[in-house]
């Protein structure tokens, strides 16, 4: 069996890889590509119908990935994630009765955010780790830095529009425990099956992680 995971989504991993699959045939593959670059951590997003079970086939068939699900916003998926094998959940927002889902599912979560009121809100609601999405649109390193003065309790992983050269900027943010993002994961490498790029695009990925000054909350590996 896989190792106990740590209670944080944001401690899983520097880096998120996040997942579209249009082919649940494409999931083992892909996820192995991403382990072996150094990512465990694989967001499979359920934003197509291949989702599930490629979360199924990921929770089975690569036992070194610690797989979740993204894109969850209604608790229908959140028990769809769980049964198809999700370690962990993942939203662009949030609501109560989401919330309340996610917190009855037994795995870690991150519900999205992207106000001061909204950080707010879910801290008053005793959750102090969240997405920051849109990253990039809705305000980025700036933004965060701006927050972590009058929210220091609430951790981002910072998603949306995230490359490898802003990467290593959001890490080293002390209110930054991970970040995600697909740019190691470009469509047209997925839609040619090509394995080895990615492989390669994840250790990179890895790379620029590990070179960020990471903060210590933020460091630790599965
Ligand atoms: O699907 C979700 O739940 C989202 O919230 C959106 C994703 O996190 C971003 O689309 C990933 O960002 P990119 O690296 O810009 O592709």
């Amino acid at each position: 069996m896989s190792s106990p995971l740590p209670a944080s989504v944001l401690d899983l991993a520097p880096v998120l890889p996040v997942v579209v699959i249009e082919d649940a045939a494409d999931a083992v593959p892909l996820a192995r590509a991403l382990v072996a670059g150094g990512l465990p951590a694989i967001e499979v997003t359920l934003r197509t119908p291949a989702a599930p079970a490629a979360l199924r086939a990921i929770a089975g068939e690569v036992p070194d990935a610690v797989v979740g699900a993204g894109t969850v916003i209604t608790p229908e998926q959140v028990r769809e994630a769980v049964d198809a094998g999700a370690r962990f959940l993942v939203s662009p927002g949030w609501t109560d009765r989401l919330l309340e889902a996610m917190r009855g599912s037994g795995v870690p979560f991150l519900p999205g955010v992207s106000t001061a009121s909204e950080v707010v809100a879910l801290l008053e609601r005793g959750v102090r780790e969240m997405k920051f999405f849109p990253a990039q649109a809705a305000g980025g390193t700036a933004y965060l830095k701006s927050l972590a003065g009058p929210l220091p309790q609430a951790r981002f992983c910072p998603t949306g529009g995230i490359g490898p050269d802003s990467a290593p900027d959001y890490l080293a943010l002390p209110n930054v425990g991970c970040v995600g993002g697909s740019w190691m994961l470009p469509a047209d490498a997925v839609a040619a099956r090509d394995w080895a790029r990615i492989e390669r695009l994840a250790r990179a990925a890895a790379a620029s992680a590990g070179s960020a000054q990471v903060s210590p909350a933020g460091s630790a590996q599965v």
